[in-house]
């Protein structure tokens, strides 16, 4: 019997609590996995015990029952909380003869149906081909082992199906992996010509739908001179960005900084995942600021913002100078905004009020040790006027008689290597 609703797979979900303080949050999380990669669900099944079970899972009885409300709901998958040993979903399936899907396949099979680019594409493949590779199954057939007249000339004597598989993988992961630093290293160049400026780079950093692509959109709006292409993909969904894209902000007092938008987190990312997607996430390491965007409007939003920071530290990106930007605030019975306290920003990313809010926060914490100063430099030295003309905060210019004269915002680097041109402090 075709077991789908709108030409959605109906499945269950299904999980051990032993007592992790964050489970029924990660059980509704769960749900709204399935849903984001299309699927619906029929049930949700839950067992609490005090540690799970190495051989299926779920403790004795609890399978039995699984199997019985499956045959019932008339559902063949079943999705599962955590990622599952091979010999755990194989165990289950042998037992039920239902599928198991755990968490980290289910998490690889959305990020796999949003990969657009081939960076994307690349990074998920990798990980997907990580995951299976432990997970291919033997056959069990006797036939299946290759005998040394096989006839393929690289194929070992004896081996069997399933190592000629294993290798088949291997290999493929190798080469994915080269095709990926291929397109990293062009972004890479790409991003270095662009760093090469001394502008400073913001990131927005979150849980996945928190309003990172929203908040950026906002944030472009303030940009002196607005293009709507310069605008990012946002949407009510799940990891609807998986790709980095960095915009340059000038603002009306002719300051400036790079914003970059990346992809979002969820709890117990798979760790392949988290491996591949380094180098997107690349961004967030080299930034001078990081502003954590959280869904204030949800009510676990505690836990969303411990798993970006629990997340953020895995990656290597650490001690940074981070503002908490409380997004959503218009869906909070209550919650006043826009509002700053301290590092804190209570706002709404579709509201122009909390963007000029935001904006000032970002310039207070950015620009801080930045200072304004009078700087006259000599024709003859006239490549320091253009280094600077074109990488700086430039308030005003002006060329007299003794040399270009430049009033400039300038980081504490800057005015170090500008030392000898300053004027007047201002
Ligand atoms: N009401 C309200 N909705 C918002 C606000 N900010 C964002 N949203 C909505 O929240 C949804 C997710 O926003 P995105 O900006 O795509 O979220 P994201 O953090 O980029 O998500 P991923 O790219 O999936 O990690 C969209 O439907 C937005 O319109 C807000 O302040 N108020
Ligand atoms: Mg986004």
């Amino acid at each position: 019997m075709e077991n789908t609703t709108n030409g959605k797979e109906r499945v269950i979900v299904a999980g051990v609590s032993h007592k992790q303080v964050d489970f029924d949050y990660t059980m509704e999380e769960l749900g709204s996995l399935v849903e984001a990669n299309n699927m619906e669900v029929a049930d949700v099944i839950k067992q609490n015990v005090d540690s799970v079970s190495a051989k299926t899972y779920f403790g004795s009885g609890k399978v039995t029952e699984i199997k019985e409300i499956a045959n019932a709901d008339d559902v063949t998958t079943i999705v599962l909380n955590d990622e599952l040993t091979p010999s755990q979903i194989r165990n289950l399936e042998k037992e039920t003869k239902l599928s198991f899907m755990d968490r980290t396949e289910l998490i690889l099979q959305v990020f796999s149906n949003r990969a657009h680019t081939r960076q994307a594409k690349l990074q998920v493949e990798i990980a997907k081909l990580q995951y299976q590779l432990p997970r291919i199954h033997p056959s069990g057939n006797p036939l299946d082992q290759q005998s040394s007249s096989g006839g393929l000339a690289n194929r070992g004597a004896g081996e069997t199906k399933l190592e000629l598989d294993r290798r088949v993988i291997r290999k493929r992961i190798t080469y994915l992996k080269d095709q990926l630093k291929t397109v990293d290293k062009t972004i890479n160049v790409q991003s270095r010509r662009r760093t090469n400026t001394s502008l400073p780079l913001v990131s927005l950093v979150g849980y996945t739908n928190a309003g990172k692509s929203t908040t950026m959109n906002g944030l472009l709006n303030f940009n002196k001179e607005e293009s709507e292409d310069r605008k990012v993909f946002e949407k009510d969904m799940l990891f609807a960005t998986l790709d980095t894209s960095v915009r340059k902000i000038d603002l009306e007092d002719n300051t400036s900084f790079l914003l970059s938008d990346t992809v979002g987190f969820v709890s117990k990312l798979p760790h392949n995942l988290i491996e591949s997607f380094k180098t997107t996430l690349k961004e967030a390491k080299d930034a001078d600021l990081l502003v954590q965007v959280i869904d204030v409007s949800d009510e676990h939003w505690k836990n969303m913002l411990e798993v970006t920071e629990k997340t953020l530290n895995e990656v290597g990106v650490t001690g940074k100078p981070m503002i908490y930007a409380f997004n959503k605030a218009d869906l909070k019975a209550g919650q006043v905004f826009p509002t700053i306290e301290g590092d804190n920003i209570y706002y709404s990313a579709l509201d122009p009020d909390s963007i000029k809010k935001m904006v000032d926060l970002i310039k207070l914490k950015l620009f801080a040790e930045y200072k304004l100063v009078d700087l006259l430099i000599p024709y003859d030295q006239q490549k320091f006027t253009e280094e600077i003309l074109k990488n700086s905060q430039i308030i005003s210019k002006e060329f007299t008689n003794d040399g270009s004269v430049l009033k400039a915002n300038l980081s504490p680097d800057e005015l170090e290597k500008y030392e000898r041109f300053i004027q007047v402090n201002v």
